[in-house]
C-alpha cells in the first residue's frame, strides 16, 4: 500500500514537472482494474477503434464474441460478432486483436475492438464492457500512464507521444515521431553508459591504484573521456532553442509605423481577414495573433499597432503592448511604406537599416534579435525607380496585387529553417524545459566532477558527482519503477 502511495505521489511530481496536461488529469487509480475507451475520433466515421487494457482483457473475447479459445492467435486481426455479454443480442460484426502481455502498449493484457463508427454502435459497444466485472471507462490519458508506469515508455518518449498527437505540421510531427520512438531516450542513455563507466574507472582507480599498478594514465583518461562528454552535452545544450521552438511554434511579431500596411500582411499570410484594414492610422490598438504552418514550421505571428508617438492612453497600451511582443518575438519583422522613400536607404546593409527604423520608431534594437525588413507598397513605387538591394532579410512586396509575395515566403521559410530543428537531418534536439533543466544539470555535475580532479581534491567526493549526473541524465531513460528501485 505505502508502494502505491508513493509511486501516486512520484508520478505526480513528475507530471507537476511536464507539461502533460492530459495525464495530470488520471488520479489515484490502482492497477487492477481494466480500462477501455474510444480510441478513435468522437465522430461518426467509417470505423472506430475501442481499447481494452487490463488484467481481465480476455474477458472481452470469452463473454463478447464467439471466439473459441484455440482460435486467438495474438496481434492477428479476428472477424467476429460482438455481443452483450449479458442478453447476448448482437451489436455489431468487427474485427477483434488480441495482444497479451507485456507485448501491448501498456505491457498489459489488451484487446482492441475495431467496430463500425456510427454513434450507436460505439455507444452499445461501451455499455456493454461497462457491465464486464472490473471494467471501468479509462481517464485521460491512462493508457499512456500504464505504459510509463510499465517502463514501456521513458519520460521523452512520452512527452513525444503527446507531441504527436499535436503536431500540426510536417516538421513537428517528424521531430514528435523521433521522440516517440525513443531517439532522445537512446541519446540520453548512450550518455549515462558512458558516465557509468568512467565511475567503474574511477572507482577501480580508487580501490587499487597502488597495489594493482593502475596508473595515473587512467585517471588521465578519465578526464579526457569526462571532458569530451561535457563538450558532447554542452553542444547539445547549445542548440539556441531550435527543437523547443518548433515544437511551441516560432513566435513572429510585425511591427512598423502606422499604415504600413501591418495589418494587410497578417491578413495576407492568414488568407482571410484577421484585422482591420483602414487608411486611418493607429487602426490596430491591440496585439493580434494567429496560428499559421509556413513551409511546414508552425508559426504564431502577431500584428500589432502602428509605432508612433501618442498621447491616448488606450493607443499608449497598444504601443506597449506591440513593444513588448516585439522583444518577445523569436523574428521581427519591420514592415515599412516603400512609397515613402528614400530609396538611398534600401541599400544600407540590413543590420543598420533595421536598427536605424528602430530609432525611428522608438524600439529597443537587440542585437541578438532575428529581424527581416518588409517594403511595403511596391505597387507604388514607379519601376524606374525600384533601386531594391533584394537580400534574404529584406524583401518588397505590394499587400495590394501580391506582387513579390513568393519571393517574401521564400525568404521567411529560410529563417524560419535557421530558427528550428530539421528533424530530416539533424541528431534528437532538446524540446522542453524541462529537459533542458536536466541536462543542464547533468553538465554541471560534469564539471563539478572535472573541477575537483583538477584541482586533486578527493577523488570519492568527485565520483559522487560522476554518480549524479548519471542519475539526472537517467531521469530521462529510465522506468518510473527502477527510478524507486523496485524493479531494478
Ligand atoms: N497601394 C497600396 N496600399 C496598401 C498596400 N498595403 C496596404 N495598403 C493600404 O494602406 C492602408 C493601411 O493599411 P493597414 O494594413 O491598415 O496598415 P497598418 O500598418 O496595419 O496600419 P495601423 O494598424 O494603423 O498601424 C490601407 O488603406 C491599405 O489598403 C499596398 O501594398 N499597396
Ligand atoms: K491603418
Ligand atoms: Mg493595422
Amino acid at each position: 500500500m505505502m508502494a502505491v502511495l508513493k509511486s501516486t505521489r512520484c508520478f505526480y511530481q513528475l507530471m507537476f514537472m511536464s507539461n502533460f496536461k492530459y495525464l495530470r488529469r488520471c488520479t489515484t487509480t490502482t492497477h487492477r482494474s481494466t480500462i477501455f475507451a474510444l480510441s478513435s475520433g468522437l465522430s461518426q466515421s467509417a470505423i472506430a477503434v475501442i481499447r481494452i487494457s487490463g488484467p481481465n482483457s480476455l474477458d472481452v473475447i470469452r463473454r463478447m464474441t464467439r471466439i473459441k479459445k484455440d482460435n486467438i492467435i495474438p496481434r492477428k486481426a479476428l472477424l467476429c460478432r460482438i455481443v452483450d455479454p449479458k442478453n447476448e443480442e448482437m451489436l455489431d460484426n468487427g474485427l477483434l486483436l488480441w495482444f497479451p502481455q507485456p507485448h501491448s502498449f501498456t505491457g498489459e493484457d489488451s484487446v482492441e475492438l475495431h467496430v463500425h463508427g456510427g454513434v450507436a454502435v460505439v455507444t452499445s459497444v461501451i455499455n456493454a464492457l461497462h457491465k464486464l466485472p472490473g471494467f471501468r471507462l479509462a481517464e485521460a490519458g491512462e493508457f499512456t500512464k500504464r505504459a510509463y508506469l510499465a517502463g514501456k515508455l521513458d519520460a521523452t518518449e512520452v512527452e513525444g507521444l503527446a507531441d504527436l498527437l499535436r503536431a500540426e505540421t510536417e516538421t513537428q510531427r517528424r521531430q514528435a515521431i523521433r521522440q516517440a520512438t525513443g531517439e532522445l531516450a537512446g541519446l540520453y542513455n548512450v550518455w549515462r553508459t558512458q558516465i557509468l563507466t568512467c565511475m567503474a574507472h574511477l572507482e577501480a582507480f580508487v580501490d587499487f591504484g597502488e597495489d594493482q599498478d593502475i596508473g595515473d594514465e587512467v585517471l588521465n583518461s578519465l578526464k579526457t573521456s569526462v571532458h569530451n562528454l561535457k563538450t558532447e552535452v554542452d553542444g547539445h545544450l547549445n542548440d539556441n532553442r531550435r527543437g523547443e521552438r518548433l515544437r511551441s511554434g516560432v513566435k513572429v511579431a510585425i511591427i512598423g509605423e502606422p499604415n504600413a500596411g501591418k495589418s494587410s500582411l497578417i491578413n495576407i499570410l492568414g488568407r482571410r481577414n484577421v484585422a482591420i484594414v483602414s487608411p486611418y492610422a493607429g487602426t490596430t490598438r491591440d496585439v493580434l495573433e494567429i496560428s499559421l504552418d509556413i513551409g511546414g514550421f508552425p508559426v504564431v505571428i502577431c500584428d500589432t499597432a502602428g509605432l508612433r508617438h501618442s498621447v491616448d492612453p488606450v493607443e499608449n497600451e497598444g504601443l506597449r503592448r506591440a513593444k513588448e511582443a516585439a522583444a518577445t518575438a523569436d523574428l521581427v519583422i519591420i514592415v515599412m511604406d516603400a512609397s515613402r522613400g528614400p530609396e538611398s536607404l534600401w541599400q544600407w546593409p540590413s543590420k543598420d537599416l533595421v536598427r536605424h527604423e528602430c530609432e525611428r520608431l522608438n524600439l529597443q534594437f537587440n542585437p541578438e534579435n532575428n529581424y527581416m525588413v518588409l517594403l511595403n507598397k511596391l505597387d507604388l513605387v514607379s519601376s524606374s525607380a525600384t533601386t531594391i538591394n533584394f537580400r534574404p532579410d529584406l524583401s518588397a512586396i505590394s499587400c495590394k496585387t501580391e506582387k513579390g509575395l513568393a519571393e517574401f515566403l521564400v525568404n521567411l521559410e529560410g529563417k524560419l529553417a535557421q530558427l528550428c530543428a530539421n528533424p530530416l537531418e539533424e541528431a534528437p534536439l532538446i524540446t522542453s524545459s524541462r529537459q533542458r533543466h536536466h541536462v543542464q544539470l547533468a553538465s554541471q555535475h560534469l564539471e563539478t566532477f572535472l573541477d575537483i580532479v583538477q584541482h586533486q581534491g578527493d577523488l570519492a567526493l568527485a565520483g559522487e558527482y560522476l554518480r549524479r549526473s548519471a542519475k539526472t541524465i537517467r531521469f530521462h531513460n529510465i522506468s518510473w519503477q527502477d527510478r524507486h528501485g523496485r524493479n531494478a
